[in-house]
């Protein structure tokens, strides 16, 4: 049928008017929809699907999606339409860093809008969460950012390691001459959830005796995002709920008892109970609070060992290079029992295990594509010290550091594979040339695996000595290979999902088993850490 008959065909019954109608009122919709842009806004990156594109692929790729926009198209920095909103990505290395420090680009938003959702917290109890601050008294969020990353340094640090370490010991020392787990992951995921909570909540720690708690955490890590958009989510998230009730019941009867005023407990979860004390918060919401402390402190940490151990286990030369360092590090005793003792001292990883220590950044590089988000607060120009970008208020800004961190640019043509040796020093490596000085300053810029400014991950020096800790152990006193005693294979190192910085493995990956012997010669040692 000719194109003017159908067109007729559909038009008979309609006046002309009330086709320009429709027309002017379709006009307007796309007007609406349009993003509006200043022409100093960071250009546009148009979606494949008008409009909803970019969430679709949001939503379908996560934290991979930005990779795929990169290859798509490699910008430094880009506004994404979003319907009618726009989210600004920055991937280049010096604005991503100048973002984070920069005063009108916030995190706090995100945290007030996430922790009710997330958490479940009453709204009275966030109402002094929520004060900003005035002439004479700090903002809650700026206090408690102070009070945690003061928690994290010298003597309160020292005594954190060293409880998560001699934890792990417990579990290492209880282990016969073969040990074969179901799952190389959960059993890694199990025994560093319950060294970690012991290292944080003391003695009274609820998830010591209670691997169900364990379970729970991670049903609630698993259906965080659900949580967190906040649909009826009994219904929708029924896992991730569950879980979230029942740590919260263990937490809240822990701080309605005050266990965090016990001796044995980390300085970081005393003094935030004690700030939220003070600003009149009761147990209760303590209790549902403070389930992002555990979450926060296992959630990367774990899977970035697991991927650490995988990536060493499988490169036999990386695994001996690794095994002389940690030797050089350990003291021998004989005890009164005629058992020998084994002294791993961690202050000497970063003076003694150049090659353990790198092979733990480049586990990194490669697993972590944190998001790191930012609202801008005011108009502010962002620079690169070249050009120079204006951000509106009120706009949202994603810094996906997956970008970075595999960008042939400052990585070289491998920058997609493993190599243990990548971030040893150019003097470690004996090459100190103006070069080697200068590419090595370009990595150290591309790798923001912990953020930055002042939200920087105060837990990040803790998660160094825990994850090189339990590496160094089970690589020098073990043989870790796959159930039939062959290589383990590598399980597919994906990307993130929203709401994570580091991919847990998945599939095959989540289930692989492991035979975890001990090494001809380390049979009848118990370890120990010196931190
Ligand atoms: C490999 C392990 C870890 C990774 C990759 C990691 C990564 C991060 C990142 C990307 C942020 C947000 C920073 C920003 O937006 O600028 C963050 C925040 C935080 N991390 Fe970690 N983290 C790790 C382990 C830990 C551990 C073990 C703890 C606690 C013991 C911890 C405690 C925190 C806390 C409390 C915050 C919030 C800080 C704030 O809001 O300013 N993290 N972490």
């Amino acid at each position: 049928m000719p194109v003017a008959d159908a067109v007729s065909i559909l038009s008979q019954g309609y006046t002309p008017s009330i086709i320009l109608a429709v027309v002017a009122v379709l006009l307007i919709i796309r007007q609406r929809l349009a993003v509006q842009l200043d022409p100093k806004e960071p250009p546009i990156l148009k979606p494949k699907v008008p409009y909803i594109g970019h969430i679709i692929g949001l939503f379908q790729h996560h934290g991979a999606y930005f990779d795929k926009l990169y290859a798509r198209k490699p910008m430094p920095i880009a506004t994404l339409p979003m319907i009618n909103a726009k989210l600004y990505i920055i991937t280049d290395p010096v604005m991503a860093q100048n973002a984070f420090r920069h005063k009108n680009l916030s995190f706090d938003p995100f945290t007030l809008e996430f922790a009710q959702r997330m958490l479940g917290v009453s709204d009275e109890s966030m109402v002094p969460v929520r004060f900003a601050g005035d002439e004479k008294n700090p903002g809650f969020l700026a206090q408690f950012l102070k009070e945690i990353h003061e928690a994290m340094r010298g003597e309160y640090l020292h005594k954190m390691n060293a409880d998560v370490l001699n934890g792990v010991a417990v579990t290492i020392n209880e282990l016969g001459k073969t040990f074969e787990p179901e799952s190389l992951f959960y059993w890694l995921r199990g025994t560093i959830t319950v060294a970690t909570s012991n290292a944080l909540f003391g003695s009274f720690n609820p998830f010591k005796d209670d691997p169900a708690l364990g379970d729970a955490l991670w049903d609630f890590d698993n259906g965080l995002m659900g949580l967190i958009l906040n649909l009826f989510p009994a219904i929708t998230f029924p896992a991730a709920y569950k879980g979230r009730a029942k740590i919260q019941e263990a937490l809240i009867k822990y701080y309605t008892a005050e266990h965090d005023l016990d001796p044995s407990v980390s300085q970081m979860a005393k003094v935030r109970a004690a700030l939220f004390r003070r600003k009149g918060i009761p147990a209760f919401d303590i209790g549902k609070f403070e389930l992002a402390l555990i979450h926060v402190s296992t959630a990367n940490a774990i899977p970035t060992l697991f991927w650490n151990l995988c990536f060493v286990a499988t490169a036999p030369k990386t695994t001996a290079t690794i095994r002389k360092e940690i030797e050089s590090i350990i003291t021998v005793s004989t005890l009164d029992n005629g058992k020998r003792e084994a002294v791993i001292d961690i202050t000497k990883f970063d003076t003694h295990c150049p090659v353990l220590v790198s092979s733990y950044r480049e586990t990194i590089r490669l697993a972590n594509a944190q998001l790191g988000a930012r609202r801008a607060m005011e108009d502010t120009i962002l620079s690169d010290g070249k050009n120079e970008y204006l951000l509106k208020a009120g706009c949202d800004i994603q810094l996906p550091a997956g970008v970075p961190h595999l960008n042939e640019a400052a990585w070289g043509p491998t920058a997609s594979s493993f190599d243990a040796t990548r971030f040893m020093s150019p003097e470690e490596r004996g090459d100190s040339s103006a070069k080697a000085r200068l590419e090595d300053r370009e990595q150290k810029r591309s790798y923001f695996p912990f953020g930055g400014g002042k939200h920087l991950c105060p837990g990040r020096n803790f998660a160094f000595a825990e994850i090189l800790g339990t590496i160094a152990v089970l690589v020098t006193g073990f043989d870790v290979n796959n159930r039939d005693g062959g290589m383990i294979e590598i399980p597919k190192l994906g990307r993130a999902r929203l709401g994570e910085g580091v991919a847990k493995p998945t599939g095959k990956g989540l289930t692989m088993g492991a035979r975890i012997e001990r090494r001809t010669g380390w049979e009848d040692v118990v370890w120990k850490f010196t931190c």
